[in-house]
């Protein structure tokens, strides 16, 4: 029997069968801040040196950090959140508003611009309506900060003198003279139904009404030559890692009654799409409108695809860095980030089932034309079963895994490729993160882009592959991202891709989840994750009681899944109570041998992380 987490009728409270992992035994304190890169079976024999993290270098670059911080960031915005609070507090006493805390204003970019005697003046506003019932969700509550559109509604020659709208930007001088009122209760009826939020999106922009050439242009451009007014910002960005239930985090957060879903769950705009304007990016977020209708608060959005690459928290806090040039209502900060990491080796079965598995069979299957797909099937009988095709051309899960693990074994060394590649890409005197290298310990280490070997033709698609698939010549590696299928394991070592956005952004502005704390406490961890956002304490249980999203074969960002399906659905599969959740809807075989050195390859990278992100999580 395997040492993860398994099935058995002990809590029976939701109608679910999960019981807690035992506790970790405890482990001997750390020798400071080293990885120890173990060796697996089949690896390479060859012992490694400490791989340093040291924490003094953290505090080091978090000193300059701050210091940087403070000056253009913290400062006005304590001069603002100083006095938001006292009005805030004001205001509530009266009317019987929230009273949010002055970090909820701070934390999430909602202190705007505002000059004081502004403020004072709004203490003796009174306009000629209820502005607190007008703009009312269905609480019975209106955000302090939505106070500012009472004046803009009442005395539209303050107009000018405001940046910032809730977590929006003011709007242009044309719509000033929208009739907000009109809007907020004939266009957007306040209703839970998602279908009524309105998104700026087809009439502002991404229907080609942004030249193409702009699309194109170099960052500064992308920053300075675009009329963001009127859109509303993330407050929180998920940014992964895949296959850990970000779509279920995504889906329960959006559950609060303060806060909107983007027009999609997954906008990948930071990884994929920055090449195009963060005009477009923001049109994906609610209008004004849907956030006054809704009493809402906060939106943000939830990509997988940011949590691996280097240049993504780079590049997001470019975009977003309070005081950039996109317009003074940018004095914001940036948004919250969110992670979510797995037990790596649940995380591992998953990527392996939903990245290779799933698409292989499909190709398999339907033998699409791709001339690739062809010369990598050529010797393949058609029409066969999936299991014919699962038993006699997919490698298994140890296959792949123990191939990765060799490569990884040998790039990860200290001071192997990976490392000086990464010094050489990113550090000094040039690279993106060349303060981040001050102390040269500093692991910064990127895995995914230098450890896993180039093509090395199209029935081999990767070096790392070229042995397994000499010595299996009747199986393949088909699917549509290699780079996936290559990092199952890579992936897991949630450590070194922290370390970067550790980097860039402050501890207090990333909130790490664990995977297990959302299936076996949901509301919860719901629940601190809401803290940490700054919103109003609110019961998750509900929206959490109806499901998980994005399960086993149930794939899909937005399909949600109840959680007596779920046990049905296992139970049906495995009598017993020894069942994995990471094996719902497919079998991966794995043996106590290999699960025993995967939790000895991962155990000091899990360390690292947990030292890195102050929160440990109960893995094996
Ligand atoms: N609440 C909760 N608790 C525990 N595990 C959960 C939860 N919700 C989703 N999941 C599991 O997470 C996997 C899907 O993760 P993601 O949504 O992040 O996948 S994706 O990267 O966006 O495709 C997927 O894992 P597998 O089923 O093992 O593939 C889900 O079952």
């Amino acid at each position: 029997m395997g040492r993860g987490m398994r099935w058995s009728p002990i809590n029976k409270s939701r109608g679910k069968y999960f019981s807690l992992p035992s506790p970790a035994a405890e482990s001997p304190p750390p020798s400071p801040g080293a990885i120890e890169l173990p060796t697996i079976n089949g690896g390479d024999d060859e012992e490694y040196e400490v791989y340093a993290v040291h924490a003094s270098h953290r505090s080091k670059i978090r000193t300059v950090a701050a210091i940087s911080v403070a000056v253009s960031f913290i400062l006005p915005l304590i001069v603002t959140g100083v006095v938001h609070s006292a009005k805030s507090k004001n205001e509530s006493n009266a009317n019987g508003g929230v009273d949010f805390p002055s970090h909820v204003l701070l934390g999430n970019g909602f202190g705007g611009n505002i000059n004081d005697s502004l403020l004072v003046k709004s203490e003796d506003f009174s306009p000629p309506y209820d502005t607190r019932k007008d703009f009312r969700n269905e609480l019975g509550k209106v955000p302090p900060y939505w106070e500012k559109i009472e004046l803009v509604v009442n005395s539209p020659n303050v107009f000018s003198s405001i940046t910032s709208w809730g977590p929006c930007y003011r709007p242009s001088s044309k719509e000033i003279s929208i009739d907000w009122l009109e809007q907020v209760h004939h266009e957007t009826p306040y209703r839970f139904s998602n279908d009524q939020i309105v998104y700026p999106q087809a009439s502002k922009v991404g229907d080609g009404s942004v030249p193409q050439s702009h699309f194109y242009a170099g960052d500064d451009d992308l920053v300075k030559n675009q009329n963001l007014s009127g859109l509303c910002r993330p407050g929180f960005l998920i940014i992964g890692q895949a296959k850990c239930g970000t779509s279920s985090l995504y889906h329960y957060l959006t559950g609060h009654p303060r806060v909107l879903p983007a027009s999609q769950k997954q906008l990948d705009y930071f990884k994929y799409l920055s090449f195009k304007p963060m005009e477009w990016y923001l049109s994906n977020f609610p209008s004004i409108q849907t956030f006054l209708a809704r009493g809402a608060i906060m939106t943000g959005e939830s990509s997988p695809s940011y949590f691996p690459y280097p240049e993504v928290p780079h590049l997001i806090h470019e975009r977003t860095r309070m005081g950039s040039q996109i317009n003074t209502a940018s004095r914001v900060s940036h948004p919250k980030i969110i992670a979510i990491v797995r037990d790596p080796i649940s995380r591992a079965m998953s990527s392996y089932k939903y990245n290779y598995v799933d698409p292989a069979m499909k190709m398999l299957l339907k033998r699409p034309n791709d001339p690739k797909v062809k010369a990598a099937m050529s010797n393949i009988a058609e029409g066969m079963t999936e299991s014919y095709y699962r038993e006699n051309h997919l490698f298994s899960f140890e296959d792949l895994v123990r191939a990765e693990i060799s490569v990884l074994q040998q790039c990860l060394k200290p001071g192997g490729v990976a490392e000086q590649m990464s010094r050489r890409k990113y550090g000094p005197p040039n690279g993106i993160y060349a303060d981040a290298y001050i102390d040269s310990a500093l692991p910064l280490v990127n895995a995914d882009e230098f450890c896993y070997g180039e093509s090395v033709s199209d029935s081999v698609p990767l070096s790392q592959w070229a042995y397994l698939i000499r010595q299996n010549p009747d199986k393949v590696i088909i699917g549509l991202d290699y780079h996936l299928i290559s990092s199952i394991v890579g992936r897991s070592l949630y450590s070194l891709f922290l370390n970067w956005w550790y980097a860039k952004f402050s501890d207090d502005d990333i909130h790490v989840v664990c995977t297990e704390e959302l299936h076996f406490h949901p509301a919860k961890a719901m629940l601190n994750v809401s803290l940490f956002l700054g919103l109003p304490e609110f019961d998750f249980s509900n929206v959490t009681a109806e499901g998980m999203y994005n399960v086993g074969f149930h794939q899909g960002y937005d399909t949600i899944t109840s959680w007596d399906d779920i046990q049905n659905e296992a139970e049906a599969e495995n009598d017993t109570d020894d069942r994995d959740f990471a094996n719902i809807g497919y079998d991966v075989n794995l043996s106590d041998e290999l699960r025993d050195e995967l939790v000895d390859f991962f155990q000091p990278y899990n360390e690292a992380l947990f030292r890195l992100t102050g929160k440990t999580c109960q893995w094996y």
